[in-house]
């Protein structure tokens, strides 16, 4: 089963803020986007990784990999204006059959354990999300104030979000819309059925900076 993983950094990184995008930052010295990739060939080592990132940024991952002596292979596919459109342009890069995952660049923390769970799962489920309970009371907001709703009702969503090729592909041939947030959202609006697994609590997304408070903790 021929595996690749899209790992998309084309984002501008409104909410960390700060003159270094987030995926360059480093935890634990080193960047972010160098442990995000390791962990997938920790997983396999003959993945085909694609790096989505924005084309004004690429000279500086490339110098970046000299550097850190960083030589995990990997192609390089220009972002886009949103997340949709950067794993579209990484879509381009897989061809044939087998199975293609999407992961935030911004996820160093992704278990070996997940990531398996995924690619293992999305043989039989075609479209699989690694999903964590919510760990605290959820308030709907209503329009005369606000109500609590049963927290086991509802998951918190992780990636690498895990697909069959072709159901990606087609999948991401349809016309945009913002209600697209992720990856089984495109799937979904296709009428595609989506397997839930365990993902791992810190598996965070680095979206904040209180975020990289917690990263090096955990690093
Ligand atoms: N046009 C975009 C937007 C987002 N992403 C990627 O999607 C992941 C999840 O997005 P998020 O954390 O929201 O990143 P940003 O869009 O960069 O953050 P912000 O919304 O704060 O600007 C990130 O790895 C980000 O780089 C991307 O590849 N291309
Ligand atoms: C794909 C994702 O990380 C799953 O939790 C998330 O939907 C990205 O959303 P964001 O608002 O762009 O951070």
């Amino acid at each position: 089963m021929n595996r690749h993983v899209i790992i998309v950094a084309g984002g501008k990184g409104l909410r960390m803020g700060g003159d270094i995008p987030k995926q360059f930052l480093p935890v634990g010295g080193r960047p972010v986007l160098m442990r995000t990739i390791e962990a997938f060939y920790a997983f396999d080592s003959s993945i085909h990784c694609i790096l989505v990132l924005p084309v004004s940024q690429q000279a500086y991952w490339k110098e970046l990999c000299v550097t850190y002596h960083f030589t995990l292979p990997h192609d390089i596919a220009d972002g886009g204006e949103t997340r949709f459109h950067s794993v579209k342009n990484g879509l381009a890069y897989v061809t044939g059959e087998g199975l293609v995952g999407v992961h935030d660049g911004v996820r160093p923390f992704v278990s070996r354990e997940v990531i398996a769970g995924c690619y293992e799962a999305a043989q039989t489920k075609k479209a699989v999300v690694p999903v964590i309970d919510v760990v605290e009371t959820v308030r709907h907001l209503t329009k005369p104030g606000s109500e609590t709703v049963p927290r086991s009702d509802y998951k918190l969503v992780q990636t690498p979000q895990v697909f069959d090729i072709q159901l990606l592909k087609e999948a991401y041939n349809q016309e945009y819309t913002d209600t697209f947030t992720d990856d089984a959202s495109v799937v979904e609006a296709m009428g595609g059925e989506i397997c839930l697994v365990p993902g791992n609590r810190e598996n965070i997304k680095l979206t904040t900076p209180f975020d990289l408070k917690i990263a090096e903790v955990l690093i």
